[in-house]
């Protein structure tokens, strides 16, 4: 991560009892909850959480998410159960659907679509990389590759999640506190669902925006000139996913 990415994020983050509530605290979209740097999302400081988009398949087979895979594998393992558990015990939710004007929920969904999933670090993923790092994936498409959702469904999905993950952190202090664990000390993410997902960042920044979430959002920079540019992650043919 440069040397700018790891002075930002120490201005976001805060160690205060109230952080996880300036985390999610809800003000007009004229405000930006959203500080961007060059980097590496996994070079975020222990104690972090990492935001990643997630189709409910239990699949991280491809662009970012395989390479969450590889550096958490227990984290995976828990997000593939949760996916697996509601295929076997189906449950729906209504979500808003932004196409409309009404902003009653109204769209039908098979969960954990619209759903966050909030994991605390495992021991076996920090003896793996030394990152003490949450994991939180946002069900932005009920499948991936060339069935993945479409782009405003997508976004209809990715609200509800991060409208979900806001009243999890809300509660997050005292629960976690009970079972012994600390709670994620700040957010970040990549500009996620803008790769494989191609949702352009703008639809998805405003989202966080609206929400009030405040994240660190890292996006790659080359480091032949250090510019900021997106990364072009190669697909895995289907076969080689699982
Ligand atoms: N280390 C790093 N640090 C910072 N930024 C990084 C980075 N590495 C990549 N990026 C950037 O992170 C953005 C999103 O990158 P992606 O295209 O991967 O994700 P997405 O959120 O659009 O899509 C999700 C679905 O893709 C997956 O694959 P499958 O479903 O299995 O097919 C999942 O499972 C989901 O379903 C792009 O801007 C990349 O440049």
């Amino acid at each position: 991560m440069s040397d700018t990415g790891d002075n930002q994020v120490a201005a976001v983050g805060t160690d205060s009892d109230e952080s996880l509530i300036l985390m999610t605290s809800s003000l007009s979209t004229a405000v930006s909850f959203v500080q961007e740097t060059p980097g590496d999302l996994f070079d975020a400081p222990n104690g972090g959480a990492l935001i990643h988009a997630c189709n409910c398949e239990g699949v991280w087979g491809a662009g970012i998410a395989r390479a969450f895979r590889e550096r958490y594998p227990a984290a995976y393992k828990i997000y593939r159960n949760h996916c697996l558990i509601y295929r076997d015990n189906p449950a729906t939710d209504i979500i808003t659907d932004l196409r409309n004007e009404d902003t009653q929920p109204s769209l039908v969904v098979q969960r954990p679509l619209g759903t966050a999933l909030i994991i605390p670090p495992q021991q076996s993923d920090f003896l793996l990389h030394r990152r003490r790092h949450w994991i939180i994936c946002l069900f932005a498409s009920k499948n991936y590759g060339s069935r993945m959702d479409s782009e405003d469904m997508i976004v209809n999905s990715t609200f509800a999640a991060l409208k979900h993950l806001s009243e999890q952190l809300r509660v997050l202090p005292r629960e976690v506190s009970e079972a012994g664990n600390e709670r994620p000390q700040s957010l970040y993410s990549s500009r996620f669902c803008t790769g494989l997902f191609n949702v352009p960042w703008e639809r998805i920044r405003k989202l966080i925006n609206t929400v009030g979430l405040h994240v660190n959002v890292y996006h790659p920079f080359e480091a032949s000139n250090r510019r900021a540019r997106p990364v072009r992650m190669e697909r895995p043919s289907e076969t080689e996913r699982d």
